[in-house]
């Protein structure tokens, strides 16, 4: 009763047959505008409300907040991820002490010498051994950047980076690759649509096996940093969650077998997100070399002859500020969030939701929202500078969606973003390679988004 109005839907299948499952944004748009911002659909036989815009969406995330905090917990996610970590699990106490820790221990990590700062620079150098490797050849950077920030993850955990070729390294981003693949294919709507089939020896097994294998490199992992523990002295995150575990607390929801999960969330938020971002970014920066000139411009002019940048700088650099803002805008990394679920009966705009309701956060309808942005449909860092050219952050700008469920990871990615550009900017000139034809800006739908493969040329900055 007064459930969100929403398209007629059909027995078994809801109105699975009504979205395009390699890319459903178009049709979750022409339903925004047939039903309203908050309307429901049926995947299967499963209720789901989505709701669009910046008024719906914060209503319900940030005014409502635990309302809708909680998780659906049966779908394909959870089982792969036997329901632990902190990204898929409900509501409630572990996800509570889950996140408390990571936020508290990240920003630890950001103070003294072995700060967040350090870490994202001494991964850097590599980066930029690489660009500077490829000097005179057209590269694909796809790989480069997601070891990148893969590596910026690991070190937060492990302090320990691995050299791109490293069969761990590699064994964590194929897992990565393949399951998120998994994940956005056909196969995981028919596992969530059909609980009946799931037993059934269908290609959604693949993705069970992959996270068995990848479990047991993590626990090798921590199993090897145990031997050089000293409990008190934490070196890293790993350390910290061992410490906690030490303290054993009754009600205790820290476990080795919960850490194997929590890591591998990390590890796959943090660094898919980062680099398809990277990815946006540069994209457009070689399509628009005004745009990329003007970055150069400003960043020498504020770091002059400083040795490297700090996190500090972006203050005085709004122009660059606005771009990278642009690009993530633009990039859409997670263009319908992580779904929810109503943890109590609600209301919202005026309709009742009850209790257990799947919610989807079309973020997409916010970052491209009519009225919201200057140009809501173009890359423009127009879009993030005011009159007197100063940076000024919209009320839309939500691609880490808001709430308490809000990413856990922002602060490091907003770090990690500007870090990575201004450096490469200052020290590298980046070009759309003259026989690649025409720049394809259309993006690859995914649970994470990312651009088309692309080549690009580098050449050093001859004004440094
Ligand atoms: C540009 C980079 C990133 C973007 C756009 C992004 C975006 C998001 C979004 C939209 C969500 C879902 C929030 C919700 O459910 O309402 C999320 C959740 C999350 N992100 Fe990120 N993220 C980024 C980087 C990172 C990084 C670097 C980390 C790692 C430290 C990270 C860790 C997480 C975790 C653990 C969650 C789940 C939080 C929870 O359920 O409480 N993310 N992120």
């Amino acid at each position: 009763k007064n459930f969100p109005p929403g398209p007629p839907s059909l027995p078994i299948v809801g109105n699975v047959l009504q979205l395009s499952l390699r890319n459903p944004l178009n049709d979750f748009e022409r339903l925004r505008k047939s039903y309203g911002n908050v309307y429901s659909l049926f995947i299967g036989a499963r209720p789901v409300v989505v709701l669009s815009g910046v008024r719906a969406i914060k209503e319900a995330l940030v005014t409502r907040g635990t309302d809708f905090a909680g998780r659906p917990q049966d779908l394909f996610v959870n089982d792969v991820t036997r329901r632990k970590g902190v990204i898929f699990v409900d509501y409630g106490c572990s996800w509570r002490e889950h996140r408390r820790f990571a936020l508290t221990t990240l920003k630890n990590f950001g103070m003294g010498r072995n700060s967040m700062e350090d870490r994202i620079h001494d991964e850097l150098q590599h980066t930029v051994e690489s660009l500077e490797n490829g000097i005179g050849d057209t590269l694909r950077p796809q790989g480069l950047l997601h070891k990148t920030s893969f590596n910026i993850i690991s070190q937060m955990l492990f302090a320990t980076r691995y050299d791109h070729e490293d069969e761990i390294l590699n064994a964590f981003v194929s897992y990565i690759k393949e399951n998120t693949k998994i994940g956005n294919g056909p196969w995981c709507v028919i596992y969530d649509s059909f609980p009946k089939l799931r037993n059934l020896p269908l290609p959604f097994k693949k993705a069970f096996e992959n996270f068995e294998n990848i479990s047991k490199v993590v626990v090798g992992l921590v199993s090897e940093h145990k031997k050089t523990r000293v409990p008190g002295e934490p070196r890293h995150f790993v350390d910290c969650y061992l410490d906690e575990m030490d303290k054993k607390r009754d009600d205790s929801s820290f476990s080795e077998e919960e850490f194997t999960t929590y890591a591998l969330d990390l590890l796959t938020a943090g660094s898919d997100t980062v680099s398809s971002t990277l990815l946006t970014a540069f994209l457009y920066l070689m399509s628009y070399p005004h745009i990329q000139e003007r970055c150069q411009q400003e960043v020498d002019r504020e770091l002059g002859g400083k040795e490297r940048v700090d996190f500090d700088d972006r203050y005085n650099m709004p122009y660059t500020q606005a771009v990278i803002h642009e690009a993530q805008r633009v990039a859409n990394v997670a263009p319908l969030s992580i779904f929810h679920c109503t943890i109590k009966d609600t209301e919202l705009m005026g309709y009742s939701i009850p209790k257990g309701t799947m919610i989807i956060e079309n973020l997409t309808s916010v970052l491209n929202e009519e009225g919201q942005w200057k140009f809501p449909h173009e890359f423009s860092p127009e879009n993030f500078l005011d009159e007197q050219g100063q940076f000024v952050q919209p009320e839309a700008f939500m691609p880490f969606s808001a709430g308490p469920r809000v990413c856990l990871g922002e602060s490091l990615a907003r770090m990690e973003l500007f870090l990575i550009l201004v450096t490469l900017l200052r020290k590298f000139k980046f070009i759309w390679p003259e026989d690649a034809g025409e720049p394809d800006f259309t993006p690859v739908y995914g649970i994470t988004m990312t651009t088309q493969p692309y080549r690009m040329k580098v050449q050093l900055r001859s004004t440094q």
